[in-house]
């Protein structure tokens, strides 16, 4: 008889107790061949066994050990095996059908789906949040109380007569709740000395942005505001703050050493500065009126600090910042955001796209409590609504006009000019109208390079560009401002947002590349109502793609489109489908796959992850 060894009975040949961490009852402990072979032979000794026919029992127990192990290690790889045919099978079935479904798809719904994968992953970005929300998941709900209400009777009106109102000025809003639109300052219960100020200074009725805008921050409400260039944004998100901070005063005055109410926030210090000398003039208004002095700082990199050091001897009811110097100030501890309920971003998509979004973000923890929060810009993609509508509480989208559409006070001429010829043509261009006049270029060489050669033409022209000093920029500014030079030459960024008086001509010498930067340049004439011009020089160096977001947008705009840009042709087109604005920058001859601004912010943002950053100021 031979004994039963075979696998089973392996289990039973027991060693002594193994150490194990396993405490599961069909835990079995292993025991090595050379051990397991001996065992057995002693076994099959102490039952009588001479040591061949003990050897062969063995040998021929373990063989059928062997021929099993085979065996189920078979059956695992013809299961692995029906598995993967049985997913195999499953991809190819999807495929196929994806291949079908694709099939029927045109090129251009296939560029939508890569478009919107695109969109997806930008949008997915960290809200604008401070860190300590983010952290603690702080998540407000309510706006902030406002002691304003609008006057009984716009309250008793009907939503249509809102609505009606609303359309008449060509203003768009999304939100909760929306405040009504209110067409007269007499009606906002702005004080009368503020009115009688605006009035002397001609501004008699609230411009689209303002009527919608200024009911919208008096009550409270955080908020999106969109419109174009020189249509008045500086008064509907300053003009708030004044007032808050007045009655926050009025409650309980501030000592020194308190403060601020609220921040404006601008992405360049000469946009700072115009606003803040905005502010001063208001608010000393006020004070010619009987209300309290409001105190004002302007928070900016290239000032010395010490020439405001007044400030700090009162309380401090307004800050006027760019970013970097705020946040110097916040860690010096020259003041805190202990009592700040309002912050305001102005050219909030510059902003965020020139690489701040972090110091916002770290502006923001500075904040002890809920704020308004208030973004204001002239072009506004869809990606920074996106992002901004998910940071604000119950934001108010006020929209006049599409975001990023030009001023329809300013007429639009653009001319082809070989490179070799520009210089010359500008000379001839300046005679169209009488100065004031920019011209910008997107290169400061070249600002540099135009200036000289006005200057030896006899043309009494300044120039700014991020490489001039803050004194030589200031100096640029006033006098231009004041009359006393004729034209400037500025580079895109340093002049962004810049309110200048009555500028009858802008020249664009050098086509910028992204259509939003077009659109603020022309921007900086017809402003408030009046009208301007604005001629661009493109040539065979432009690329096609920008011709084509002029081209659209000179249609958009109503404008006379020159034969040359008229025949450049949207490859889309031929695709079919609706043309629509690309989500990034808003331009209308390209998607989001080819926008340079995408492109120009990546190549920031890895410049900057290398420690080049070149957003800084
Ligand atoms: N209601 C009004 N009526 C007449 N003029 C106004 C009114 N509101 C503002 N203005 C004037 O219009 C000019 C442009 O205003 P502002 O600088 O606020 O424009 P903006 O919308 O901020 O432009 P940008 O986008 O270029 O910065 C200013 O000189 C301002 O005094």
């Amino acid at each position: 008889m031979t004994p039963d060894v075979s696998t089973p009975k392996r289990r039973r040949i027991e060693p002594e107790e193994p150490l194990t961490l396993d405490n599961s009852d069909d835990y079995v402990p292993y025991i090595p061949v050379a051990q397991r072979r001996q065992q057995r032979l002693e076994q099959l000794a102490n039952r009588g066994y001479s040591r061949s026919s003990a050897l062969n029992t063995v040998n021929d127990a373990e063989e059928q050990e062997a021929r099993e192990d085979e065996e189920r290690e078979e059956e695992l790889r013809r299961e692995k095996a029906r598995k993967e045919r049985t997913l195999l099978e499953e991809a190819q079935e999807v495929h196929k059908r994806k291949a079908e479904e694709d099939g029927k798809k045109t090129t251009w719904e296939k560029d939508q789906e890569a478009d919107e994968k695109i969109l997806a992953a930008i949008v997915n970005q960290r809200k604008l949040a401070s860190d300590l929300e983010l952290a603690k998941g702080i998540l407000y709900t309510e706006s902030l109380r406002s002691s304003w209400r609008p006057p009984r009777f716009i309250r008793e009106r009907s939503e249509a007569q809102h609505a009606r109102l609303r359309e008449k000025y060509h203003i768009i809003v999304d939100g909760e709740e929306i405040p009504p639109p209110i067409a007269r300052f007499s009606d906002m219960k702005i004080p009368a000395p503020m009115l009688k100020h605006l009035k002397s200074k001609g501004i008699v009725d609230p411009t689209p942005i303002q009527l919608q805008g200024l009911p919208t921050a008096f009550a409270g409400r955080d908020m999106i505001g969109i419109a174009f260039t020189g249509s008045g944004k500086t008064l509907a998100f300053s003009l708030p703050l004044v007032m808050i901070a007045l009655e926050e005063d009025a409650k309980l005055p501030l000592e020194k050493g308190e403060g601020p109410v609220g921040v404006i926030l601008c992405p360049s210090r000469e946009l700072a500065n115009q606003t803040y000398e905005n502010i001063l003039e208001w608010t000393g208004a006020m004070a010619a009126g009987g209300y309290t002095q409001l105190n004002t700082l302007l928070c900016i990199g290239g000032i010395s600090m010490a020439e405001q050091s007044h400030v700090f001897n009162k309380g401090l009811h307004i800050v006027v910042a760019t970013p970097g110097r705020l946040i110097d100030m916040l860690e010096k501890k020259r003041f805190n955001f202990e009592s700040c309920k309002y912050m305001c971003m102005d050219e909030a998509d510059r902003m965020i796209d020139l690489g701040f979004e972090d110091d916002v973000r770290n502006i923001m923890s500075f904040f002890k409590h809920q704020r308004q929060t208030l973004l204001f810009s002239a072009t506004m993609p869809r990606k920074i609504q996106d992002f901004a509508q998910q940071s604000l509480v119950r934001p108010v989208l006020v929209n006049v006009g599409r975001a990023g559409a030009a001023n329809l006070d300013v007429l639009q001429v653009v001319e082809y000019v070989k490179q070799e010829a520009k210089m010359v043509y500008l000379l001839e261009c300046l005679q169209k109208t009488p100065p004031p006049v920019i011209i910008f270029s997107e290169n400061k060489n070249e600002v540099d390079d135009i200036q000289e050669y006005l200057l030896l033409k006899g043309v009494e022209a300044v120039a700014i560009h991020g490489s001039k000093t803050q004194d030589e920029r200031q100096y640029a500014i006033k006098s231009f401002k004041s009359g006393a030079k004729d034209v400037m030459v500025a580079s895109s960024v340093a002049s962004k947002g810049l309110d200048f008086n009555e500028i009858q001509h802008v020249i664009i010498f050098s086509m910028p590349k992204e259509i939003e930067d077009y659109v603020h340049q022309i921007g900086r004439t017809g402003r408030s109502g009046k009208t301007g011009i604005a001629t661009t020089f493109v040539n065979m160096n432009t690329p096609e793609q920008t011709l084509l977001d002029l081209k659209y947008l000179l249609m958009e705009a109503g404008q006379k489109v020159p034969p040359f840009l008229m025949s450049v042709e949207d490859p889309r087109a031929a695709q079919g489908g609706a043309l629509k604005g690309c989500p990034v920058c808003g331009g209308l001859g390209h998607t989001i796959s080819n926008c340079p601004k995408l492109e120009d912010t990546q190549r920031r943002t890895m410049a900057s992850h290398r420690g080049n950053d070149e957003g800084g100021y």
